[in-house]
């Protein structure tokens, strides 16, 4: 049958998933942990399965969205990946990043719990200067620093990221990069960068509904894939 023009695509703002999403856990039902895991689940199962040796980079941030990372990173490591993770405001977790800095996770989130359940599982996080140490070689790089939360100018976050990826580039490295929910740098609502020069990702795996600004990445060439993560609009 012929179509009828281009499907519809339901467009949310950010606002608007955080209503549907606390609908769906007032009414019982999801609760955060168990749309986190869906989603880290959506984000790992879009991971090409390459041949080893793999490693996956994944770059967590003090929100909900490093939280997924926490779930793609335990993931990816069950599934034979090499992971490294670089995260940001951890350190109440993670010993090992040192002494706390100006950006900290906020206790008692679903970030909190699969931060917590990497380490316990034996994962180790370190500091997003440690990119610095990373070998050129097949990586894939996860950037779950920011997600929908973000709404400020975030230049410092991307900066060791950028200067790593130098390095890898300049050394030939075959690097594929994967955004989870929105890329880093950008205002999921209104589409505008955060920073000079926001995350590039190959692919982006959102929840539920696009967002605005993925209409805008899709024009720049951007594969967006959409996970059901159980949420009923
Ligand atoms: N809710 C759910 O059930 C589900 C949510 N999901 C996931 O959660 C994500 C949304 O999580 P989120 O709301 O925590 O926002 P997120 O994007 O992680 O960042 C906010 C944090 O970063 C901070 N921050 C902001 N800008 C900054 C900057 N420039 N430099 C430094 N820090 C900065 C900001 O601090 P603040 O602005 O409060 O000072 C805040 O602490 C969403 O994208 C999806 O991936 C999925 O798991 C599905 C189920
Ligand atoms: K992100």
């Amino acid at each position: 049958m012929k179509r009828t023009g281009p499907e519809v695509v339901q467009l949310v703002t950010s606002a608007q998933m955080r209503a549907i999403e606390n609908a769906a856990m007032a009414a019982g039902r999801a609760t955060g942990l168990q749309l986190m895991e869906r989603a880290g689940e959506a984000v790992a199962a879009a991971v090409p399965d390459w041949p080893a040796p793999r490693l996956a980079v994944v770059l967590c941030g003090p929100g909900n969205n490093g939280g997924d990372g926490f779930v793609v990173a335990r993931l990816l490591a069950g599934r034979g990946w090499q992971v490294q993770v670089f995260a940001l405001g951890w350190e109440a977790v993670f010993p090992e990043l040192g002494p706390p800095g100006l950006v900290r996770a906020r206790q008692g989130t679903d970030a909190v719990t699969n931060a917590r359940r990497w380490r316990d599982e034996g994962g180790s996080c370190r500091p997003l200067t440690a990119l610095a140490e990373v070998e050129a070689g097949r990586i894939l790089v996860v950037d779950a620093l920011l997600g929908i939360g973000q709404t400020r100018p975030c230049d410092e976050l991307l900066e060791p990221y950028w200067r790593a990826r130098a390095r890898w580039d300049r050394a030939g490295a075959e690097v594929r990069t994967l955004s989870v929910d929105v890329p880093t740098g950008f205002d999921c609502d209104s589409g505008a960068a955060l920073a000079r020069r926001p995350f590039e990702a190959d692919l982006v795996v959102s929840f539920h509904a696009e967002k605005p600004v993925h209409a805008r990445l899709r024009a720049a060439g951007v594969a967006v894939t959409v996970a059901d993560i159980g949420l009923s609009s």
